[in-house]
């Protein structure tokens, strides 16, 4: 079974190498927008198979196509990237002291259908300083980020403890990748 990557993120394509397959990247565009009323668990659910359906358009071959989507939840409200300075301080003043959930959305389209899993870790932040939130924008760590912060670079300094899975929340959760791969293999076997 031939494998593809639908992302751009330098972290999904580190993560799935440490699966030993090969695989090819394509870099679909897919519009992040949630939409009034989407749950955000229904939310990245939607971006991981967009991304996976529309790798599969691009790369025009039968194989197995991964896309995923993480976003940040905490209070409800989804934080994607921020899109400046004042978004990622009004980021991390929500973060601060508390517990938010970070949800990661894998898909794997196959033969016709779109296969997902959802993965949600929750993450405690100690109490932040002014200091270090300005010292953390400076670094341009968070620019690219959802939630404004990567727990793999020095935003995890601020991380007391997580309940769940930490690649998950770096982009791509490789037990839950693995388990839909083999899924996808065993139904080409069977064609
Ligand atoms: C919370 C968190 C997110 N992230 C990253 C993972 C994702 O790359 C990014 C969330 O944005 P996404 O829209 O999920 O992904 P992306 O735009 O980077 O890549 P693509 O859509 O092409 O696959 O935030 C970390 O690296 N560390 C973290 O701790």
């Amino acid at each position: 079974m031939q494998l593809v990557l639908a992302s751009g993120s330098p972290r999904r394509n580190e993560l799935l190498q440490l699966l030993d397959r090969p695989f090819q990247v394509v870099r679909p565009q897919v519009p992040e927008q949630q939409q009034s009323g989407e749950h955000a668990r229904d939310y990245v659910l939607r971006l991981a198979a967009e991304k996976a359906e529309a790798g599969a358009q691009l790369s025009g071959s039968d194989a197995a196509v991964i896309g995923a989507d993480t976003v940040v939840v905490c209070d409800n409200e989804v934080l994607e990237k921020p899109t400046d300075e004042q978004d990622f301080k009004r980021m991390m003043a929500k973060l601060s002291g508390r517990a938010h959930q970070a949800l990661t959305g894998v898909a794997l389209h196959h033969n016709g259908a779109t296969d997902r899993v959802l993965v949600s870790t929750t993450v405690h932040f100690k109490i932040l300083t002014d200091d270090d939130i300005s010292a953390y924008w400076q670094t341009g760590e968070p620019q690219d980020k959802a939630g404004g912060y990567g727990i793999q670079g020095r935003a995890g300094k601020f991380v007391t403890h997580i309940e769940g899975s930490y690649l998950a929340v770096v982009g791509l959760p490789l037990y839950e990748t693995e388990q839909l791969i083999q899924a996808a293999e065993r139904s080409y076997d069977e064609r």
